[in-house]
């Protein structure tokens, strides 16, 4: 098993999830290496390799104690869990894995759809597919400055995924207007042969809404973790 050690501090330990696990597939594992590689040579602080990735640690959570603006009760605060990743059979639904490159203009996230994820059948349903994308590049953008609430997101479904299949979601940062960030992502087969989902997302952050909505006492381990 390989964890996330590089950005962990002790409080921060309940909220890691293994990663990878005994689901994941070939491909997913191949993708995982190639990128793990990439990210151990940018942190070996080689000179020449090439691009240079970082790899998220893995949450179930966003925050630890989210008070002030969130208004949940402390039952809700305890009980709660990032959708994503709130279901612990592994492989049965949202197995993923994300990196960005360093200069954060771009992130890959790897991404194996399991059997609970089903739409149409035998295919991921297209909610599923949505808040993979929403989740890759909400994440990017709050790598760009601080953490963002998605004010819009616009999907265009190309080709349905098979289900239990391993696809890349890969997203780009388009423009950075003051608070607002643009990003664009797709989601492709894994060799990059076929475009199953196309998106472009509008994010807003701000010191503001920082306050009102995620005031708590762990913020800085938000912020120390997600940027
Ligand atoms: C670890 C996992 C990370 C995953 C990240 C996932 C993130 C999420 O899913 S968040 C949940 C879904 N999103 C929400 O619930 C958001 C709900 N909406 C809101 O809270 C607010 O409407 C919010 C924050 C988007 C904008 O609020 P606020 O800043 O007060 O808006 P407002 O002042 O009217 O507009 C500010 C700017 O944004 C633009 N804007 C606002 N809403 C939109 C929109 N829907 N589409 C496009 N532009 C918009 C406005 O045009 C304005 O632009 P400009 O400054 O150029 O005039």
């Amino acid at each position: 098993l390989h964890w996330s050690t590089k950005l962990l501090s002790p409080a921060s330990l309940i909220y890691i999830t293994f990663l990878p696990n005994s689901s994941w597939g070939k491909e997913m594992m191949e993708l995982y290496n190639h990128y793990n590689r990439l990210s151990k040579e940018a942190t070996e602080g080689q000179e020449d390799h090439g691009e240079e990735w970082t790899r998220l640690p893995s949450y179930n959570r966003t925050l630890k104690y989210a008070t002030g603006g969130a208004y949940l009760s402390k039952i809700i605060q305890s009980k709660a869990r990032l959708f994503t990743r709130n279901i612990r059979d592994p492989g049965a639904a949202f197995e993923y894995v994300l990196f960005f490159r360093q200069d954060k203009l771009k992130c890959v996230c790897i991404f194996q759809a399991g059997h609970l994820l089903e739409g149409p059948p035998g295919h991921v349903h297209g909610g599923a597919i949505a808040t993979m994308i929403d989740t890759v590049t909400g994440t990017h953008a709050s790598l760009l400055s601080a953490p963002v609430m998605t004010a819009n997101l616009n999907v265009n479904y190309r080709s349905p995924i098979p289900l239990g299949s391993t696809v890349l979601i890969e997203s780009i940062l388009d423009k950075e207007d003051g608070r607002k960030m643009y990003i664009s992502c797709r989601v492709t087969s894994t060799d990059g042969s076929k475009l199953h989902t196309e998106a472009t997302g509008n994010f807003k952050s701000g010191k503001l809404f920082i306050i009102k909505h995620y005031m708590c006492i762990n913020c800085k381990f938000y912020l120390n973790n997600f940027t």
